[in-house]
């Protein structure tokens, strides 16, 4: 599966924590985030993964890009709900499409766990399946 990896400022401490938790699950995947979470990611857990532009310039539309080329299974993004972001029209952006393109969305620490829990338990296999049919 292609996981992306997303977290405003303030959660981004969450979201190492997250990974770290998670690493062994993780790194069975193909992981994506933008540009800091990405390189804090790889420094803190040390995990690799591809790393977009910063999120403010632009990483958020390329994963949506990504997305709409069917080229992500699922997005964990912990959004900070408290804080006014310069890009929100990319942070809607990226929401939305998850939507129309049925992705899986995790944008709390709660969510993220029960999506995990479901890779590790194969519930979201089909989304592999789909992907063979396409090509
Ligand atoms: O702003 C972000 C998501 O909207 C995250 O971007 P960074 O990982 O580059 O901080």
């Amino acid at each position: 599966m292609r996981i992306a990896l997303i977290a405003h400022d303030k959660k981004k401490d969450d979201l190492i924590q997250f990974v770290t938790a998670y690493k062994n699950t993780l790194v069975k995947h193909d992981l994506y985030a933008t540009g800091t979470t990405g390189s804090r990611i790889e420094r803190e857990v040390g995990v690799s993964i591809h790393k977009f532009k910063s999120g403010p310039l632009g990483g958020d539309q390329q994963i949506g890009s990504a997305i709409a080329d069917n080229l992500m299974d699922m997005v964990i993004f912990f959004r900070d709900p408290l804080t006014a972001q310069p890009h929100e029209p990319d942070v809607t952006a990226l929401i939305r499409l998850c939507d129309v393109y049925q992705i899986p969305l995790a944008t709390n620490m709660g969510t993220a766990e029960v999506l995990l829990k479901g890779i590790e338990e194969g519930f979201l296999d089909w989304r592999l399946l789909e992907d063979r049919r396409d090509r």
